[in-house]
C-alpha cells in the first residue's frame, strides 16, 4: 500500500544550531590539555562534577588525561544503591508511572564520613593535580579548576533502553518506565538543584553526549554564549519517538527516518527535555537546554514570568501526529490541587490541541456528552479494564470533527484525546507525563505490555459538568479577532481561562511587529515555507524559521518583525505566553 504524501517543504530543520563565539575543544586528550595549563598551584584539585547519567568509562578516561596523583571517585561517598532505594521508597511509589517530586537535595544522599575521609586523603597530598570526579563532586571540594560533565535527558533515556541503569541502581532490564520515574522525580530534580549555582562559577563545561567523543567550552565563553541566547530568538533540538498512535506526517514533514514503521511524539520546544546546540565554526557541541533556563532565567523568561514560575520553562510545545495511526489513549489530566497534593507539581497539564494538518475523517474526543451519568461512565471504563471488552467512547464523550486550523482547549480535568488522522501541535504548560489514561482502545504498548490505565485517579479530577454545549461554546475554536487589515490578521485563539497560557494566531504576508509582554514566547510556523524573525531596533541577527519549527523568542530579545521570507507568502504564526 502506498503511503499518503502529505505537503511538504523539505526545508525542516532536524539539528538547529546557535552559533557562539566560544571555542570548542574535542577529544580527552585536548581537554585534559586545556584543563591542565588552568592548574596554576603546585597543588591544584580538579572537579569534574557529573550530572547522574554521565558515563563512567568517560568519566574517569578523562581523569586518567589528567593524570592525577590522586583520584577520588565521588560515587563512592554517596549513600549505597540498597540505602538509597529504601531513602527514596516514598518518592518512586509502587506506580508504573507516577512517583512524587522530591524536595531534597543530592547532598542529603552522601555519607558525611565518606566526605571526611575523601577530603583528607586530598589533604594528604602535597604536590601534584588531584581529582575528584563523579555525581556530587563539588561536595567533596569546590576545586581550584572545576568542570561541569553534562548529558542531555534525551541521551539519558537512550541510554536506559539500551540497557543503562540509573543513577547508583543495579537495573539494566528495569522497564523504560521505571528508569524513567526515578530519572524524573528524583535524579534530574537532585542534578538540577545542584547544577543551578555551579553554572555561574564552573571553568569549563564538558559535553558527554557522544560516548568516547567529549567536548568542552571554558566557563566564561560558555555563559557568554547563554547570556547571547537568553537575547535572541532560537530553537531547541527535536526528538522523534514512534508509538502505539504514531503516524506517517512527521516521517514526511520533518524528514526523519522513512525505515521506522512509525513517529507518535516529537518534543520541539520542551527546554526541560529538549538540548541546544552550539557552534563555532565547523565544531558543535550540545548541552541541555536547561541550562540556560537555570542560568538565564530573567532574561529568558521575562521578570514577571521568573517571579511566578522561577527558573522553569512554564511552556511545552510538542507534536502528536496520528496521521494513518491511531486514537491517543482516551485521557485526563489533574487538576491543579490534584497534582500539587498528590505528585509535589507546582502547577498542572493544561493543554490544547491546534491542528497542524488533519485528515476528513479527523476528530478529537473532548467533554462528557451532556446526560452522561458519571458513576455509569467510571463503571464502564472499569468493565472495560477488567474484562477487555471495548468501551463505548462516542457514548460518553464528545467526538468532534477536527479539521486543519482548528484549536482545541484542554483544561486540566476535561477528558480528551485526538482520534486517528490528526496532527497535532500541542500547546500546553511544561508538565507532560501525568496522563491519568482511561481507555487505551484495547491494543498494546510498543514494549508489548498494555500500557497503564489510571481510572481510580481520573474519577477523582474528571469535570463531568463540561458537557456537549459548553465544551463547543469554550473549548472549540474560541477564537476573537484582535486586528485585521490588508496584511495582517491576529486572532486571540485561547486558551481557556482556566490555562495560564495566551495564545494568539498571527496571518501575514508582509512584516509585522510584535511587542513584548514581559514574557518569553514560542511559536511555530503554522504555515508558510519560511519566515524571518528580525530586531526592528538591530539587537539580535535575523532568524530564519521554516514551515512546522518551534522556536523561542526569549523576553531578553525585546520587541520583534515576523515577515515572510518569500515576499508576498500567506504565512501563519501561532504564539504562546504566559498570560499578563
Ligand atoms: O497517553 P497517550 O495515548 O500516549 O497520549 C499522548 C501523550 O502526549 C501528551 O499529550 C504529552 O506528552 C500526554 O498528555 C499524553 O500522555
Amino acid at each position: 500500500m502506498l503511503t499518503k504524501q502529505y505537503k511538504s517543504y523539505h526545508n525542516y530543520e532536524k539539528a538547529p544550531v546557535t552559533s557562539v563565539a566560544g571555542e570548542i575543544t574535542t577529544g580527552f586528550a585536548a581537554i585534559a590539555k586545556k584543563i591542565l595549563a588552568a592548574c596554576e598551584k603546585e597543588k591544584t584539585i580538579v572537579v569534574l562534577e557529573a550530572y547522574p547519567g554521565v558515563d563512567r568509562a568517560d568519566l574517569f578516561a578523562l581523569a586518567d588525561a589528567l593524570s592525577p596523583v590522586c583520584l577520588i571517585d565521588a560515587d563512592f561517598c554517596a549513600f549505597s544503591k540498597e540505602k538509597l532505594a529504601d531513602t527514596w521508597k516514598e518518592e518512586l511509589t509502587d506506580d508504573r508511572v507516577f512517583g512524587k517530586m522530591t524536595t531534597a537535595k543530592l547532598s542529603d544522599y552522601y555519607e558525611s564520613d565518606a566526605i571526611e575521609a575523601a577530603r583528607a586523603q586530598l589533604d594528604a597530598v602535597d604536590t601534584g593535580v588531584c581529582v575528584v570526579a563523579g555525581t556530587g563532586a563539588s561536595l567533596i571540594h569546590p576545586g581550584d579548576v572545576t568542570a561541569y560533565c553534562d548529558l542531555s535527558r534525551w541521551e539519558i533515556q537512550l541510554r536506559w533502553r539500551a540497557g543503562g541503569t540509573n543513577w547508583r541502581c543495579d537495573n539494566p532490564d528495569d522497564p523504560q518506565l521505571t528508569k524513567y520515574k526515578r530519572g524524573f522525580f528524583i535524579e534530574w530534580r537532585l542534578g538540577d538543584r545542584l547544577k543551578q549555582p555551579l553554572l555561574k562559577t564552573i571553568d569549563f563545561l564538558i559535553d558527554t553526549n557522544k560516548k568516547g567523543m567529549p567536548k568542552m567550552m571554558n566557563g566564561d565563553d560558555f555563559r557568554a554564549a547563554l547570556k547571547q541566547i537568553a537575547h535572541q530568538p532560537f530553537r531547541t533540538v527535536p526528538y522523534f519517538d514512534p508509538g502505539p498512535w504514531g503516524g506517517q506526517w512527521m516521517k514526511q514533514i520533518c524528514g526523519l527516518d522513512q525505515n521506522e514503521k512509525n513517529f507518535a511524539w516529537s518534543f520541539d520546544g520542551v527546554p526541560e527535555e529538549n538540548s541546544l546546540l552550539l557552534k563555532n565554526g565547523e565544531d558543535v557541541m550540545e548541552i541541555p537546554a536547561m541550562n540556560l533556563v537555570l542560568n538565564q532565567p530573567q532574561a529568558l523568561l521575562g521578570t514577571r514570568v521568573y517571579g511566578r514560575f522561577g527558573a522553569e520553562f512554564p511552556i511545552r510545545f510538542d507534536f502528536l501526529d496520528t496521521m494513518d495511526g491511531g486514537n491517543l489513549s482516551l485521557q485526563v489530566h489533574p487538576l491543579t490541587e490534584y497534582i500539587q497534593r498528590t505528585f509535589g507539581m507546582h502547577y498542572t497539564q493544561d493543554e490544547s490541541y491546534y491542528l497542524l494538518d488533519a485528515e476528513d475523517d479527523a476528530c478529537v474526543y473532548l467533554g462528557i456528552k451532556t446526560g452522561t451519568k458519571p458513576e455509569e461512565m467510571i463503571e464502564a471504563l472499569k468493565a472495560a479494564q477488567e474484562t477487555g471488552e471495548p468501551f463505548d467512547a462516542e457514548r460518553y464523550v464528545n467526538r468532534i470533527p477536527a479539521k486543519k486550523h482548528d484549536h482545541f482547549l484542554i483544561p486540566a480535568g476535561t477528558v480528551h484525546c485526538s482520534g486517528r488522522n490528526a496532527m497535532v501541535l500541542e500547546i500546553s504548560a511544561t508538565p507532560y507525563i501525568f496522563t491519568f489514561k482511561l481507555y487505551d482502545w484495547g491494543r498494546l504498548g510498543l514494549d508489548g505490555r498494555p500500557r497503564p490505565i489510571h481510572i481510580e485517579h481520573g474519577e477523582q479530577v474528571i469535570q463531568f459538568d463540561r458537557t456537549t454545549d459548553w465544551v463547543h461554546e469554550n473549548l472549540v475554536n474560541a477564537v476573537r479577532v484582535l486586528h485585521e487589515d490588508e496584511h495582517l490578521k491576529a486572532e486571540h485563539t485561547g486558551l481557556h481561562a482556566l490555562e495560564f497560557l495566551e495564545t494568539t494566531r498571527f496571518w501575514f504576508d508582509a512584516p509585522f511587529d510584535l511587542e513584548r509582554n514581559d514574557s518569553v514566547s514560542m511559536l511555530n510556523l503554522i504555515e508558510g515555507e519560511a519566515a524571518v524573525v528580525s530586531s526592528p531596533t538591530g539587537a539580535f541577527e535575523p532568524f530564519t524559521v521554516h514551515y512546522a519549527e518551534t522556536f523561542i523568542v526569549p523576553a531578553g530579545a525585546g520587541a520583534y518583525r515576523i515577515a515572510p521570507l518569500h515576499e508576498g507568502e500567506h504565512c501563519a504564526v501561532i504564539r504562546a505566553e504566559v498570560r499578563g
